[in-house]
């Protein structure tokens, strides 16, 4: 051994002698918050009866990981500290009640991706065919909560989401937003030259249009269910590819051969955390209502002017036709805030005296990771 490489490693053995007793008080400490949750869970359990016992509590969750990232000092990222206590409190969480969750399936799509972002990977993810039945699960009571997806930043809303919330009575406990990367991927025995069609959700083919004309503008586009359908339609397939997310490639074994194929390298969706309770301020909130008005005129400007007297920041406003009736609309309304503020409650009376019906979706945090 040479000189250099005994001082080398002396130095390793040093160093991992401190990593070593720096993990023991890690452990130790995460053992101890571990027996702490424990001990809430009892708490809550005293206060309620056993069937009404609520031990997910978004708001605090987002100010646990909010507080994180404020302190953080480095080197580790922000994003990273977070997703570290974000899986100490979903194993927390899992001692306490494990979570069941529904979420649009098939496996493998970017929504059980949003609910392990959100949740943690404790959770009990349970895919659904489609996303009226995520919200029937959990009006149920077959699952805790529910994960759809609202909003893409190209595609813009998705509409089956909106109208399940006009039949519904569950609220809105979470927002999550995922970074959308798409990837071509093939099956094992296909070559790259074969490849003469491409299967995706037509969301995503229309996310990667660009590309698929510059790059592949001779292979036959064919939209189908989800993205993990058309990923598992390809392995078997020799002159196919599909265009889906990592998730997906990882679970039906396929080879990645162009990625971040999308057209908007900012390219991300919204998705909403689904429930049957309603959630505390967490400092940092966000409300959405449904708001539907007399078709008469004037009928809009008297719906946002309460929002601008209060000095309320509205985030989204959508219309969709109600089912009452032809030529009758409804509002969906995101704004910053949370019911139990004042200025909010002064908003929604100002409101009330002019719309035909208001239905709060709830108040959420916003979203932290
Ligand atoms: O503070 C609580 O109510 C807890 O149950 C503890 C805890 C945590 O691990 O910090 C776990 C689950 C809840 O969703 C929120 C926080």
């Amino acid at each position: 051994m040479s000189d250099s490489s005994g001082a080398e490693e002396q130095q390793l053995l040093k160093l991992r002698d401190k990593i070593d007793s720096l993990d023991l008080d890690i452990q130790k400490l995460i053992s101890e918050r571990a027996r702490c949750a424990q001990e809430v869970a009892e708490v809550k359990m005293k206060s309620s009866h056993a069937e009404n016992v609520v031990f997910y509590r978004p708001e605090r969750e987002a100010q646990v990981l909010t507080r994180v990232m404020e302190r953080n000092e480095g080197p580790l990222a922000n994003e990273d500290m977070a997703r570290l206590f974000r899986e100490i409190m979903s194993a927390c969480l899992a001692l306490e009640q494990p979570l069941k969750v529904a979420y649009l399936g098939p496996e493998g799509t970017f929504t059980q991706q949003a609910a392990l972002k959100h949740f943690g990977s404790r959770v009990i993810t349970r895919p659904m065919p489609a996303i009226d039945e995520v919200f029937r699960e959990v009006e149920a009571g077959a699952v805790n909560y529910g994960v759809v997806p609202i909003e893409n930043s190209t595609e813009g809303v998705v509409n089956h989401t909106l109208d399940s919330f006009l039949s519904s009575n569950v609220f809105i406990s979470g927002e999550v937003e995922l970074r959308i990367h798409q990837h071509l991927m093939i099956g094992p025995n296909t070559r790259l030259d074969n490849i003469t069609r491409v299967y995706s959700h037509q969301q995503s083919l229309a996310q990667c249009r660009k590309w698929l004309d510059a790059h592949m503008p001779l292979a036959e586009r064919v939209a189908v269910s989800s993205n993990s359908e058309a990923a598992k339609r390809v392995h078997s397939e020799w002159n196919s590819a599909a265009i889906a997310g990592s998730m997906a490639a990882e679970l039906y074994d396929l080879q990645l051969v162009y990625e971040k194929i999308e057209d908007h390298p900012d390219n991300s969706t919204r998705f909403l955390i689904v429930g049957k309770n309603r959630s505390k301020p967490s400092g940092r909130d966000k409300t959405s209502i449904i708001v539907s008005m007399k078709n008469e005129p004037g009928a809009l400007y008297s719906l946002l002017k309460p929002f601008d007297d209060h000095e309320i920041d509205m985030t989204r406003l959508e219309t969709r036709p109600s089912s009452h009736g032809n030529w009758t609309y409804v509002f969906f309304i995101d704004f910053i805030g949370h019911m139990e503020d004042d200025n909010v409650q002064a908003a929604m009376r100002d409101i009330r005296e002019k719309a035909v019906e208001i239905k709060e979706l709830g108040s959420y945090p916003e979203a932290v990771l």
